[in-house]
């Protein structure tokens, strides 16, 4: 293994055996002759070598054998066959619960699982407050994880894991049942360990979340490698092969070719396409800075009749009206905002340079801002990064000088609902109208009678 390949696979294979009826496993332990076992091959000669500091995306439709791949690096599953090797500390998320005891309260698990994750005690203990604000699971962090949702599950499992600076992480992005919320924040966590060379392998079916987050990507088909490369490439040609199947393209097609060629991911938006309602996130005070000369201390979107809105249909005009709090003289600030995905990806930002009537404030001054704007986005979910900032000594335009009064995050979480019967490609959606005009009529004895 090179010394900086961190992981390293060669002609790695899974059997399975299989079973028609639960008795005939139990008949082989005891007459091995009578095995009426049928052998699958979940995997099949995988080679591959991972960098240290690379992010590597594994795609592949149900059942191609992503989760053995990942369990087999993560050491909880033997190979069948071929050669592995492993450096370094390996922080895995793969299968729901797995490496908590269900009867032992969250706390004791902490405990048990940091050591696993060679935690020493004492560190354990240091880590332990953070740990359980990131899983934010209240109460239940001393109740026994048998009486957890699926949702407490992952939140803890995913603070513990990445609470050690293990050398890889691996994720499943299956795993991602907690809400929006909570997903973002994974997000989030994860890029931070990205920039400091942390090693991750990231399952998904999420095409974008491929080209957004990996600089390698791997399509398994069958237990094989079909394709390895650049996200963009490989989840292209993923793309193509899954909608030829589903019939939504010809394989020839022109315009197959050119939407495909758009870098983020595609979905077929069927009759009606709607992203399902969200719990309402207001202002979150996890994920603050800002000196606070300035405080957001609401922030809501509201429809053309004043409505409170928090599912709003694509291209709708609203307004985002903050509500700011000076604690200072402040005599020149600007309000911004950012929209991302769930995945932390910006798709837009806005930071008003010219305000010209923009009050001079006083300590205790309360005043509402107001920003009229629509959301040409394909449907989803997405949050707004909310901020406002000053410049030292007032130079407005000053960039490399600026003071951020407050920066929240996770400010405001909201749907985009678009009702469309077209195949949509990439991250905005324009009105378009598409006309077909009969250029000339077909020769008579072409034409199918009635
Ligand atoms: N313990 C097992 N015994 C028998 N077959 C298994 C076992 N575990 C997995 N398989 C089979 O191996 C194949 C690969 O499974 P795997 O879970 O690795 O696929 P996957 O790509 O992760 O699928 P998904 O996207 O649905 O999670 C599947 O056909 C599955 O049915």
């Amino acid at each position: 293994m090179s010394t900086d390949s961190l992981i390293s696979l060669d002609n790695v294979s899974k059997c399975y055996r299989r079973y028609d009826r639960p008795g005939d496993r139990l008949k082989e332990i005891f007459w091995k002759q009578a095995s009426q076992a049928q052998e699958f091959w979940a995997l099949r000669d995988i080679s591959l070598r991972v960098q240290r500091g690379e992010t590597l995306g594994i795609i592949g439709r149900n059942g191609s054998g992503k989760s053995t791949l990942l369990q087999i690096i993560a050491g909880t599953l033997a190979p069948t066959s071929g050669i592995l090797k492993v450096q370094g500390r390996i922080a895995a998320l793969l299968e729901l619960g797995s490496g908590f005891n269900i009867e032992f309260t969250g706390r004791e698990n902490v405990y048990f699982n940091g050591q696993v994750l060679g935690l020493k005690p004492v560190e354990i203990e240091e880590k332990f407050a953070e740990i359980t604000a990131f899983a934010d699971i209240g109460d239940f962090i001393d109740q026994p994880v048998k009486t957890y949702s699926s949702g407490m599950m992952v939140r803890l499992a995913f603070a513990v894991a990445t609470s050690v600076e293990p050398d890889i992480l691996i994720v499943d992005e299956a795993l991602a049942v907690g809400d929006i919320h909570f997903q973002a924040k994974c997000f989030k966590r994860m890029r931070n360990m990205m920039d400091r060379g942390i090693t991750v392998l990231f399952v998904s079916h999420d095409t974008s979340t491929m080209t957004g987050l990996c600089d390698r990507c791997l399509w398994l088909k069958h237990g094989q490698i079909a394709m390895e490369g650049k996200p963009k490439d490989v989840t292209q040609a993923y793309r193509q092969e899954v909608w030829e199947d589903q019939g939504f393209l010809a394989a020839t097609s022109m315009t197959s070719k050119v939407a495909l060629d758009q870098e983020s991911s595609s979905e077929f938006e069927g009759d009606v396409a709607q992203s399902s309602a969200i719990p309402i996130h207001q202002i979150t005070e996890s994920e603050r800075i800002g000196n606070g000369d300035i405080q957001i201390i609401d922030f809501q979107l509201l429809d053309a009749r004043g409505r409170f809105r928090q599912d709003i249909d694509h291209d709708e005009l609203v307004t985002a009206e903050y509500t700011l709090k000076a604690n200072r003289n402040v005599a020149v600030y600007d309000i911004g905002l950012i929209v991302k995905d769930l995945k932390g990806n910006e798709v837009f930002s806005i930071l008003d340079l010219q305000p010209q009537n923009y009050p001079v404030l006083n300590p205790g001054q309360v005043i509402q801002a107001k920003v009229t704007l629509c959301f040409p986005l394909r449907a989803g979910a997405y949050y707004m990064t909310l901020g406002v900032i000053g410049y030292q000594d007032n130079q407005r335009y000053d960039l490399q000088r600026v003071i951020i009064y407050d920066h929240l995050e996770y400010g405001y979480f909201f749907n985009v609902n678009l009702y469309s019967k077209r195949v949509i490609h990439g991250p905005v959606h324009f009105e378009v109208k598409f006309t077909v005009n009969l250029l000339e009529a077909a020769c008579s004895e072409s034409l199918v009678s009635p």
